[in-house]
């Protein structure tokens, strides 16, 4: 009989989604593996902005931790909250086939105010990148912080007298709770690795390692790679609006890229094709053509407003 392999979870719906669906993929071919829930700083202090908390990875640390403590295997993590520097010792060994990429406006009674110009609407999200996009395209409106997992934010949502708040459309699909009053915001462009999951072994765990390479889905692999290059090559360390979305179509990678100023005056989008063979360099290039198009400038810009 195999080791059973143990799979570290965040303790949220959604997180327990994304773990079972990795256990059932395990044990589809043959292996046998447990969850094991475990608590990470980004869902207990619920009321600060993750970007004024500024720590990279304030989901994944407490699941790396226990990973190099050999308290688990494997960890099941949403991509998007994964650092693009990994911790020395671990890895990521599969990236499973994507979901729903794309932002939600899950909305109070109707989207009129999308087209009333004379109002001022309220908007819940505490994402960077969704507010900058926001009031680029909305710069009348008033946006509001808006912080927990998936649950949380749509009680929180019916609870105050906000219009409309944004959302994953992964995350809520995916669990089964997307509000019949929402809209898929086709305008926005993604986080890097949006509705993708990932998951982490130590990097000299062969047996794990071998368990978890059927589940990778090459395409998701290769799109999500190349978002992540054009955030690692455009992240100095801060905490920024990028977006990037990258996908296959007719065998050719198509991406686009976007750099937000905070209030979203600011914004530079870069795209490129390339054959799938050819594609892995994509994303550090089109990050290249920001900086040079004056990224570097709203970055600066962003740093000291941060600082
Ligand atoms: N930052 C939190 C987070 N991380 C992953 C998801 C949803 C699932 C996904 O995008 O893969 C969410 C919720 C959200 O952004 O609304």
């Amino acid at each position: 009989m195999d080791k059973v392999i143990r799979i570290g979870t965040r303790e949220s719906q959604l997180a327990l989604w994304q773990a079972n669906l990795v256990k059932d993929l395990l044990t589809a071919n043959g292996h046998s593996a447990e969850l094991v829930p475990i608590k990470s700083d980004g869902d207990i202090d619920l009321i600060t902005p993750l970007y004024e908390i500024g720590v990279q990875g304030i989901f994944t640390k407490s699941l790396d931790a226990a990973m190099l403590a050999n308290r688990i295997d494997i960890a099941v993590h949403s991509f998007k909250d994964v650092p693009t520097q990994l911790p020395k010792g671990l890895m990521n060994a599969a990236v499973i086939e994507r979901g729903n990429v794309k932002d939600l406006l899950v909305y109070k009674n109707d989207t009129d105010f999308l087209n009333d110009t004379a109002y001022t609407a309220n908007i819940a999200t505490s994402s960077i990148r969704r507010k900058a996009q926001w009031l680029r395209r909305y710069p009348q409106h008033q946006l509001h912080n808006l912080r927990g997992n998936v649950n949380t934010r749509l009680q929180k949502l019916a609870s105050e007298n906000w219009d409309a708040a944004i959302f994953a459309a992964a995350g809520l699909e995916r669990i089964n709770v997307r509000p019949a009053n929402s809209v898929i915001l086709n305008w926005m462009l993604p986080a890097p690795a949006q509705g993708a999951i990932v998951v982490a072994c130590r990097e000299n765990d062969g047996f794990c390692r071998e368990a978890l390479a059927p589940l990778n889905h090459t395409e998701t692999a290769l799109c999500t790679s190349i978002e992540r290059a054009f955030l690692r090559t455009l992240l100095g360390g801060c905490t920024t609006p990028i977006s990037a979305y990258a996908y296959v179509s007719d065998g050719r990678v198509v991406f686009e890229g976007n750099l937000c100023s905070l209030n979203g005056d600011r914004s530079i989008t870069v795209t490129r094709q390339a054959p799938v063979e050819t594609a892995g360099g994509i994303g550090k290039d089109a990050a290249e053509e920001v900086l040079a198009k004056g990224g570097d400038i709203i970055i600066e810009a962003i740093r000291n407003a941060q600082a």
